[in-house]
Formats: structure tokens, sequence, C-alpha cells
């Protein structure tokens, strides 16, 4: 379908958002009044400057507070109408949108603001133009799809139409109140639909207006259910662009580019769900069909980007975690070092900061999950490779880490081959069996961008939403994972902006290994000198005082220092190291049952004993 845009997702001047739009590859845009009365440009050069870049101008809005008046207003109401009826001729557009009325002045009586609508749309429609009704969750009087619909049909004229704002119907739809559902959106006459608008949101409990102004998502970033909305819309025969219309303070303060790509590969990937929900629909309309995400089967290892410094720190932490450096790289400064199904690389060839550089998943067909993520616009990082070595396809995710596609099974003629075996052997008195998670730091100003990005790329599904207190913040949690939790990755980012005065390291990433024995692993580790991270009594304290746990179990906790969780499926123990070098630190679990969370209640207390370690240094 046509991809078009509101200029009010993105940031910066309107030269700036159309110059965004088009490099991402939408076909038109809204726009958005305020960006048009900021330009510094005519409307005669908005429309050539559109032309210039293949852009259409779908909509001009918004126009406010219009019908429902007295006869003085109305007056008012229409020669402003034919103020911007005569800019949308030199902009070239031909649909205005009209919210529905916020005013104090509107009166709740719908045969007159049918009949007002109308009398507008006779002019619209002399010029050539027409008019797109939508009502605002928040609207004075009609603040529903289905009210506004009435209105619109009492309206009977060709020129007047209805927009739907998924967010307007679905955050009602969601309330509880039941005033509005979206199941009857299917039985609109499709010729009626002028347009349609789309933002995600999470699900959150405040003000709708507040809700609306600061928190809307691109689709598949939120809590909404975007396919069945857009489902519904499809089957009334709507055929007109799907739009994006977001506004949100982070959007509005990133680089418009980035965002305008971010909001493009959440319609691609909201027509991919679309079609697979509907293979009907994809007959009948033109939707993306992108190669589906081959399902993930494990991690084939993961890169540590290390200096002089912190490598040694790293290795000798690994080493004492039972790993061994089994393999060298052929032709760069990287170490292969194993124990059981986990696989660490530890590249010392780029001087940036100790962090986990790189992903690699294991995939049945490496070759179709890169034309996915090419098809979802996640950009490749290119590569030098030397002779004789893999072919390994990379994208960077929106946080700098590199996601290589490696083929399922250890792959000797793969990335393996890329290494001199060193012969060394991993000592398997330390109970670990692989990767259970790797947790990734994700800049403030992109969290919602890396969901879209893990979720549409690799096809992992978002879960465990948790937020927390920290000692320097709150902070946001998300794993993407799939089905079979063998690729789990743990998105962690402040919910605000960090404050200036937590400690000048950002925050840490982890890569968590599977254990079989918790206890076993903890002691073998600490004997052998593992750098492991110490935990305040109090804790255990608590845990006592919360979770009546057996004696002996809490015993054996306090003494090898490992955290509890639990809930309705089973245990969860885990246990960390310090910060190696400057943001990295191991985690070591093991869950009980069915248990498939993270531990979240515990965080709080590693990072305060994490930012004790520093302080002092054992
Ligand atoms: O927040 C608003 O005022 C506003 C304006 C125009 C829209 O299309 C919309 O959905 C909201
Ligand atoms: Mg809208």
């Amino acid at each position: 379908m046509r991809r078009t845009i509101a200029t009010v997702c993105l940031s910066g001047t309107l030269a700036d958002k159309l110059d965004a739009a088009a490099a991402a590859g939408f076909a038109g845009v809204e726009i958005f009044e305020n960006d048009l009365i900021a330009s510094p440009w005519s409307p005669e050069r908005v429309r050539e400057r559109c032309a210039e870049l293949g852009l259409s101008l779908d909509l001009y809005q918004p126009f406010r507070d219009f019908e429902a008046v007295g006869p003085d207003q109305l007056r008012r109401n229409l020669r402003r109408a034919e103020h911007k009826f005569d800019l949308m001729e030199r902009l070239g557009t031909d649909t205005i949108l009209v919210c529905s009325s916020v005013s104090a002045d509107a009166v709740d009586d719908d045969e007159l603001a049918a009949a007002q609508l109308r009398a507008l749309a006779e002019r619209a429609e002399r010029r050539g133009l027409r008019v797109a009704y939508e009502a605002l969750a928040w609207g004075r009087h009609v603040d529903t799809w289905e009210h506004a619909w009435d209105i619109v049909r009492r309206g009977d004229h060709p020129a007047l139409g209805l927009c739907l704002d998924s967010f307007h119907v679905l955050s009602r739809a969601g309330d509880g109140s039941g005033v509005t559902s979206m199941s009857g959106i299917s039985g609109i006459d499709g010729d009626k639909l002028f347009f349609l608008q789309l933002a995600d949101a999470p699900r959150l409990h405040m003000d709708v207006l507040q809700w609306s102004r600061h928190h809307r998502l691109f689709p598949g970033q939120g809590a909404f259910d975007l396919v069945t909305f857009t489902g519904h819309v499809l089957a009334a025969g709507y055929r007109g662009p799907l739009s994006l219309e977001v506004f949100n303070d982070v959007f509005r303060q990133s680089e418009p580019r980035r965002a305008a790509v971010d909001a493009m590969r959440s319609l691609v990937a909201l027509e991919e769900a679309v079609g697979r929900r509907s293979p009907r629909a994809r007959e009948r309309i033109e939707l993306a069909a992108p190669p589906p995400a081959p399902e993930p089967t494990g991690y084939a290892f993961t890169e540590l980007a290390v200096d002089g410094e912190s490598g040694t720190e790293v290795a000798r932490a690994l080493a004492a975690m039972g790993f061994a450096h089994v393999g060298q790289h052929r032709s760069k400064p990287v170490q292969l070092w194993q124990q059981g199904q986990a696989r660490v690389l530890l590249n010392s060839g780029d001087a940036t900061a100790t962090a986990v550089s790189a992903l690699a998943v294991e995939t049945p067909d490496p070759v179709t999950s890169a034309r996915r993520a090419e098809a979802l616009l996640a950009p490749p990082v290119p590569r030098t490779r030397g002779p004789a070595e893999a072919d390994l396809n990379a994208v960077a995710a929106p946080d700098g880490t590199a996601v290589f596609f490696c083929r399922t099974g250890a792959d000797r003629a793969g990335w393996w081959a890329d290494f001199i075996l060193t012969g060394s052997a991993p000592d398997t008195g330390t109970a670990l069996t692989g990767v259970d998670h790797v947790a990734l730091a994700q800049p403030f100003d992109h969290f919602d961008e890396a969901t879209l990005f893990y979720r549409a790329v690799l096809g992992l599904d978002p879960r465990h939403d948790s937020e927390f207190a920290a000692p320097f913040g709150l902070v946001r949690n998300r794993v993407v994972s799939d089905p079979h939790g063998r690729v789990r990755i743990a998105l962690h980012g402040t919910v605000l902006r960090r404050g200036e005065w937590a400690p000048g390291v950002p925050d840490p990433q982890h890569i968590a290994f599977a254990s079989t024995d918790i206890f076993t692993s903890a002691r073998v580790m600490r004997d052998r000198g593992a750098p492991l991270l110490s935990i305040p009594d109090n804790y255990y304290d608590d845990l006592e005082a919360r979770l009546d746990l057996d004696p002996t179990l809490l015993a054996r906790l306090r003494e090898c220092r490992v955290l509890y969780d639990r809930d309705a499926d089973g245990e969860f123990f885990h246990f960390h190291t310090e910060v190696l070098g400057s943001r990295v630190f191991f985690e070591v679990v093991q869950r009980i049952g069915g248990y498939a969370g993270y531990g979240a209640a515990n965080a709080p207390v590693r990072m305060a004993a994490h930012r004790e370690a520093r302080r002092h240094p054992s």
C-alpha cells in the first residue's frame, strides 16, 4: 500500500522533514499546519520541493473547532476554511482533516454538526477538495469513531468522509467503558473512509489528551492491536494510504532521517502482519511481504569489544568461570572463548570502550535472515574480510550492536573456520551450559526503535516489561525473545534522560550464562578467583522476611551471595561478576520449573552492589 507520514512525526524544519520522509521511501506526507506556518517556503515552493522528492501531499491538517456552532461563529469558521482551501490549492493537496470540536462553544447537536459539515463539504467540492472528519478521543461532544461516522452519514455529501485514527479508536476501545469498539469498522462504507492515520501507544492510565500528545509510538512499538484494527479498515474497502501520525517527545528530538526509517520499518512490519493474518487481503491488496524470519535457534557467539587492559581482565574472569581460550582469529585480534554452548569473542581490534559489540544469532537459514533484515531496512555493517574467511552477514541494531546471522549448529565451515584452534579445553566443573540471555543497555532516545528492530528484523516478541527504581534513576526493561527462549535479549534503559551525576560510565551490559547448579557454579568460580559481586546482608534478611524460605536454602544463598526470585511458575537463582573494564559484566543464572523472568526485583540490589564495588575495588 502507499505509505505516508505526517510531518509532525519528525523533528526539524519542514525541509528536514520532507527530506527525511523521502529518503526513507515514503510516497507522501500529511502536512501538519504548524510546520507550514513556521516554514520560510511559500506553499508553491513546498509543492515544488515535494515534487522534486517524489512526495505527494496527501492531507492538510488539522482544521479545528469547526462544527456545531451558532450562525456568527459558523460564518467565521467558513471564512477561515476558505483561506485554508486557497492554501490547499497552492499546495496541491485535496483533503483536509477536520477534527471534532473541543470548543466550549460547540453544542451537543448532531443534526447541526452534520448540516454544518455538509456546508463545508459543499464549498470544498466546488474546488475539487474533500473533508475528512476525525473524532478526537477528547472531543467535546464527538469522541468516538461511531459518533463521527454517524454525523458523516447524516451530512450525506460526497465530499464529506471519515478519517480514522487508530490512537483515538484504540485508546478508548480499551478503556473498559464499552463506548466504542473497533469491530464495527469493517462495516463502514469504504468510499466514505477518506483517510487512515496509524499510531501505536503503550497502555497508560492517564488523561487521553496527554497520552496522545506525548506517548504515541510507531506501530509495533506499543500495546495496541494495530493488526486487527488495520484488518478491519481494509475489510471496509479502504485503499488510501497507510499514514503515520505520531506525537512523541522523544521522536520530536531525534535525528529525522533515522526516525523516518524507524517509521517505515513499522509500516512494512504492520503490512506483513496484516497480510499474514488475512491471506485473502493479501490477494486483493498489495501488502509488504518480506521473507518470513527463520526462527532463531540460539546464539552462535557474543562478541565483546575490549582494550588491552579490559581484555586481560575479561579473559581472567572467563578463565575463572571455566571458559577456555579455544581459538584465535586468523587475521584479527580476536580470541574465541568457550564453555558448553556459550561462546564469547574478545575483540581488541577497535579501540572502543568495553562493550557487547556483536551478537551472532543462529538461524537455520542465514541468507533468508539477512534478506529479511534488508527488507526491514536494517543498515548493513560494512566488514573487511580476509582471504578464506567466512562471509558473515551483519546488520546494525539501533543501539550500535552488530547482529550476525550464522547457520545453526557448530558450522565448522562457517565463522568457526576463521579461528585457529589453540587446543585448550574448557573446564566443565563450573556447571555452565550456554547463554541464557544477553542484556543490552539502550540509549534513552532509541528504546522503542530497538524494540521494533529486534521484533521486526529477528522475529522476536516483546515480553516482560518492567520498570524499577535503581540507584541512578528509573530503569525500564523489556525482553525480546523467541517463543522457546533460545534467543533472549534483555533491553534496558532509563525512563528519563539519565542524570548528570550518575557515575561517569554508561549503563553496563552483560551476558548471562545458564548453570545447571548455581551453588556449584558460585563456589567453584569463587575458589578460582572469579571477581564475584558481593551482596549485602540486608538483602538476605529481607528475603527471609518476604519469602519464608527454607533456612538451609537461605543459608546457602547467603553464603554463596546468590540472588533469588520466584513466581507462580518456578524459581530463579543468579549471581554476577563485578563490572569488568568500563561496562561489561557476566551473570550466572539457574531457572527452576517454568520461571521465565529475569529477577527484575533484584536488579536495584545488584546495581547498588556494582556501585559499591566500583567505589571500593577489591
Ligand atoms: O492532538 C491533536 O490536536 C490532534 C490533531 C490532529 C490529529 O489528527 C490528531 O489525531 C490529534
Ligand atoms: Mg489524527
